[in-house]
């Protein structure tokens, strides 16, 4: 089976070309693709399939084959692959996911790809609908018991679940010890994507991000969208903020007269290859 290996900022995915390859367990292979030393190593597995409602469909995997709504930096991927390798000439594409039909802007530097502006939809704040059982409709910095500590949490819907936490010093924290206990807490049924922030300026956020399915990964364009989010609601910065990854910066911006999250990076073919599905 033919895959081409891509990351946006650090966040790394497997893409198969389903318009011409056939994939019968998407989890299974997932895992498999995923594991650095047994597999090809990355994040998750990301199918481009063709579809009715979009020019494209996108499906997303996680590394423990768990399937994932929405991913952000996976879509700019998307929108590169199928420009870049030949399957559309348009330089304003859509893609459907199990969140909803995403429209992307890209932009061509000498016939590829090398920024891609997403229109990420509206976040979801209400609760029931992230979900999150939580005895307020909206949790916009509320207590969270997690672990014996309590943490300040606001949870945002990129169509997929994501508890936001403020704190100094984030490349101290130690998130594999705290990580596993957002992702699997009870009060998210769905688990949760937990990212950890500490604020620069009213312009500028810097974030780690504990993914559920996945564990730590360098960059999550839906966490940076909610942190995004989660920033100007609690009034730390600007509608327009340079969020900072590990694997570098996204730029998002929160239009809220349409109340949609604009999310512009980019996107990067690491080598193809072929594997034994
Ligand atoms: N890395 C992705 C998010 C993956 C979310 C996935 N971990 C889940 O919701 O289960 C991104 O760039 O938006």
């Amino acid at each position: 089976m033919r895959f081409t290996k891509m990351h946006g900022i650090g966040n790394d995915y497997v893409y198969v070309n389903c318009l011409e390859e056939n994939v019968e367990n998407p989890s299974e292979l997932s895992i498999k693709v995923s594991d650095r030393h047994f597999g090809i190593g990355s994040d998750g597995l990301i199918l481009i399939k063709p579809s009715e409602k979009a020019d494209f469909e996108m499906e997303m995997y996680n590394a423990d084959g768990s399937q994932g709504a929405m991913c952000g930096n996976g879509i700019r991927c998307v929108a590169k692959y199928v420009y870049d390798y030949g399957l559309t000439d348009k330089t304003s594409i859509s893609v459907d996911t199990k969140s909803g039909i995403k429209y992307l802007e890209l932009t061509v530097e000498n016939g590829k790809v090398s920024l891609v502006k997403v229109n990420m939809g509206q976040p979801e704040l209400e609760a029931a609908k992230i979900p999150m059982i939580y005895k307020k409709e909206k949790v916009i910095s509320q207590p969270l018991g997690v672990n014996d500590d309590v943490y300040e949490v606001t949870a945002v819907s990129m169509g997929n679940p994501h508890a936001v936490v403020y704190m100094d010093e984030i490349e101290k924290l130690e998130i594999e010890k705290i990580g596993p206990y957002f992702e699997k807490h009870p009060a998210f049924p769905e688990g949760v994507n937990t990212e950890f922030v500490h604020v620069i300026d009213e312009n500028t956020v810097e974030m780690r991000v504990w993914e559920r399915g996945s564990g730590e990964t360098l960059a999550c364009g839906t966490g940076a969208c909610a942190v995004a989010v989660a920033c100007v609601l609690n009034g730390y910065t600007n509608d327009e903020v340079t969020v900072k990854l590990l694997g570098g910066d996204l730029k998002i911006f929160w239009d809220r007269k349409e109340n949609l999250v604009y999310m512009t990076g980019p996107a990067t073919v690491v080598f193809d290859g072929v594997i034994e599905a």
